[in-house]
């Protein structure tokens, strides 16, 4: 399967901090990759560098010829007080005429939306305008940084299968952010977690058929939602520094709820969810991209 996008050992400092650590990733033709990590972990610094919108301190990106990115950003600002309508934001910086600008805005569910203010739309509307307007550049890959927030759960679940549906239609490869741990798709192809370094990837595991899952988000939502065996072999210091000789995950949980949307305390700890092998960083051999052991 062909590479669209691969980034070999590329790091990042920012005010003497590591913030990339000798990160590899690549995204292939048709295939779904998620990145999970927790806040600050570098998950956006990554996707800007992805596509070429930043530049790394060491490593390289490389993309392939006339490769067309459709990159939806964590944050969309509108001027309040400048009215916008959802068929004026599609065309903003980008050429396109009204079939297309329709035909995309339907691939997404959004037609509806064409003549409404910006300003207006709900979060899921809003990411469903955003997603139509990254259609419309016909990319071979489309980046998206947090597609879900501001979405209800119900709302995420429609959203990631839009997403899952616009790869098979077209073929485009997908890279998107994560920050909702709980929720990676059944659909991912392909986990990668980050924490500075590259902490592990691995393919999402076992539909979640906890039934205290299922009562809090009804019994469908166990169809869409996988979970990801999750298990560090090292911990990170508060400044997100590996610290060697520990075993334990040691992120930061401060913040997040237990069991919800914390990675280190989902149910894939439990004897219900016998966790898969996980596969070292790829070109890091058994050892991770923090230079400790995977064994
Ligand atoms: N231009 C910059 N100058 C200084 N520090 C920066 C810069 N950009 C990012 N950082 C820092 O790098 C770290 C990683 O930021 P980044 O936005 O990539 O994290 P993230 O994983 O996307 O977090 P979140 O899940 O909260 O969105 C943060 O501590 C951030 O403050």
């Amino acid at each position: 399967m062909t590479a669209l996008l691969r980034a070999d050992g590329v790091s990042v400092r920012h005010g003497g901090r590591l913030i990339l650590d000798a990160v590899d990733l690549e995204v292939r033709q048709g295939e779904i990759v998620t990145i999970v990590g927790p806040n600050g972990a570098g998950k956006t610094t990554l996707v800007r560098i992805l596509v070429g919108l930043d530049r790394p301190d060491a490593g390289q990106v490389r993309r392939t010829d006339g490769l067309s990115i459709g990159y939806v950003p964590q944050r969309f600002h509108t001027e309040s007080l400048l009215p916008l309508t959802v068929r004026r934001l599609m065309t903003l910086g980008q050429r396109a005429g009204d079939a297309a600008v329709q035909a995309a805005l339907g691939e997404t569910g959004a037609a509806h939306l064409t003549e409404a203010a910006v300003q207006t739309l709900s979060g899921g509307e809003m990411q469903r305008v955003l997603l139509a307007r990254a259609l419309l550049r016909q990319p071979d890959i489309l980046i998206l940084d947090e597609p879900a927030q501001g979405v209800d759960f119900r709302g995420q679940l429609d959203l990631y299968d839009l997403i899952a549906g616009l790869r098979r239609r077209h073929g485009m490869g997908v890279l998107m952010i994560s920050h909702d741990l709980h929720v990676v798709m059944a659909a991912t192809d392909r986990v990668i977690c980050l924490h500075h370094h590259v902490c592990c990837v691995g393919h999402p595991e076992a539909v979640a058929q906890d039934p205290a899952y299922q009562r809090l988000f009804g019994r469908e939502a166990a169809g869409h939602v996988a979970l990801y065996s999750h298990d560090h072999h090292h911990v990170h210091g508060p400044d997100g520094t590996v610290q060697p000789g520990l075993v334990s995950c040691g992120h930061d949980h401060s913040g997040h709820a237990p069991g919800q949307d914390d990675p280190c305390s989902l149910p894939s700890h439990d004897a219900h969810f016998p966790p898969p092998p996980l596969s070292p960083p790829s070109g890091a051999g058994s050892r991770c991209a923090g230079g400790h052991s995977h064994d």
